[in-house]
């Protein structure tokens, strides 16, 4: 935050932004690129890679500098009070779905039609609350007094089923952790235990998140798409991420266990392009409903297999290497060292230990959009299992103390990726 005063903040911010609008308009003209918008008849996003460094930066820059200008405009009691409540309606009554992908439809017309579709009565009166509060953060909006129609937001959650269960997840599912995660801070101060947080008080029971998430069918799946909705965004995308992040040709012909692997969308991704590897994907039975078995595609059936096994339970498998994508960060270090030490029996010498996850950085180094990242996962790690994200000596730590013939070897950010892959090895 600048210390400056505030004039010569805002002509800062205002050149700031000229300066990188034109920088992008440049570019994409160069390219004879289109500009996004959010209408929904025009480009939906801006397509600059992280390859085209310059303009990939000006964009991160003028996100940041733009949200702060808008800030400082609306003032802190206003910035404060503009959330985007009515989501959750949104989401539960099935709203997006109900309005025309391409048209617009009537307040009237989608009285009706939700109630026709969910059996939900919700009366013109309703829609127009929650809709035109929900048009004040550019979702939907008002062609004429009256109708309704999409932008590229709305329109993402009507046809887009990871973008979908990431809302309803967050909002359904998990809206009233979030409303007790202070409740339990209170509660039991200090907790490093998986079923004394926000989602326990929320629900007042006693599972530990990756349990409760099972008990029902729907959340389960709702969970999943939207793990694999996060795993499809931008810095955490499993083909940058993943695919093109770690050499795992240097592997050989070798098979590789998916630790917490979930639906197997990683381990397919890599099987795709690394053929001599074959993939063991494990985790809990709940995870494992005919679904995800059939996302499998047939010609990887014979080399990416979907198991279940309770990473707290011995490793059965002697494998070259053992994959954790995003699974430490939900676990508190009493509970990671347990995984890294069910593992021990099944690892021989120069067995590896791949872990890819985000790594907390120092505050302020890195691009407001890959900070705000991080630093949102942390506290929703927080909320959900008591446990948190790490710096680089947390994970060093975390191999010394589950075992000290963990070999840590180094940890590094694939250019294209948010994650950092971490490795060790077995050196017995
Ligand atoms: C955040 S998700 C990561 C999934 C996947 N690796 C990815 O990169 O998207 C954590 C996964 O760990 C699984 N999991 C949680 N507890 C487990 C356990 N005790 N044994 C095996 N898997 C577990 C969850 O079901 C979930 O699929």
């Amino acid at each position: 935050m600048s210390s400056l005063s505030s004039i010569v903040r805002m002509e800062q911010l205002s050149a700031l932004i000229s300066e990188k609008e034109k920088l992008l308009t440049d570019f994409l003209a160069s390219k004879e690129l289109e500009a996004p918008s959010l209408s929904v008849d025009e480009l939906a996003k801006l397509e600059v890679s992280p390859d085209d460094n310059k303009s990939f930066k000006a964009r991160t820059e003028l996100i940041k500098a733009t949200r702060e200008l808008h800030d400082i405009f609306l003032g802190p009691r206003e910035t404060l009070m503009a959330l985007a409540w009515g989501l959750q309606a949104i989401w539960e009554f099935k709203i997006a779905e109900a309005v025309p992908t391409n048209g617009y439809i009537r307040f009237e017309e989608l009285s009706v039609k939700i109630e026709e579709c969910t059996g939900k009565t919700i009366l013109p009166f309703q829609f127009q609350i929650l809709l035109r509060h929900a048009m004040t953060n550019q979702i939907f909006y008002e062609p004429q007094k009256g109708w309704v129609a999409h932008t590229q937001m709305s329109r993402l959650l009507a046809t887009n089923p990871k973008s979908n269960a990431w809302v309803g997840f967050m909002t359904g599912d998990l809206f009233p952790a979030f409303a007790n995660v202070v409740n339990a801070m209170k509660k039991s101060p200090g907790s490093q235990e998986p079923n004394e947080t926000g989602v326990n008080v929320a629900y007042s029971q006693d599972l530990p998140f990756y349990d409760f998430v099972q008990l029902d069918k729907g959340c389960a799946m709702r969970y999943s798409r939207a793990i694999e909705s996060h795993g499809s965004s931008e810095g955490t995308d499993i083909l940058h991420g993943v695919v093109d992040g770690y050499p795992w040709a240097n592997l050989g012909d070798a098979t590789v266990v998916d630790m917490g692997g979930n639906m197997g969308y990683v381990s397919v991704a890599i099987a795709e392009v690394f053929p001599k590897l074959k993939f063991v994907v494990q985790d809990t039975k709940g995870m494992r409903s005919a679904e995800p078995l059939a996302r499998v595609p047939q010609s990887l059936r014979d080399r990416v297999e979907l198991t279940i096994h309770d990473f707290f339970d011995v490793q059965p498998i002697v494998a070259k290497a053992y994959l954790f994508r995003h699974v430490f960060h939900s676990f508190p270090d009493k509970y990671s060292i347990k995984i890294l030490q069910s593992l021990v029996p099944a690892l021989r010498k120069g067995a590896r230990i791949i872990i890819n996850n985000g790594m907390l950085p120092e505050p302020g180094t890195l691009s407001y959009v890959d900070e705000r990242s991080i630093r949102t996962l942390d506290v929703v790690m927080l909320t959900v299992t008591n446990s948190r994200e790490r710096e680089l000596n947390d994970w060093r730590k975390l191999f010394r103390d589950a075992d000290p013939r963990y070999k840590f070897l180094r940890a590094w950010k694939p250019s294209k990726s948010q994650l950092w892959f971490i490795e060790a090895e077995w050196n017995p």
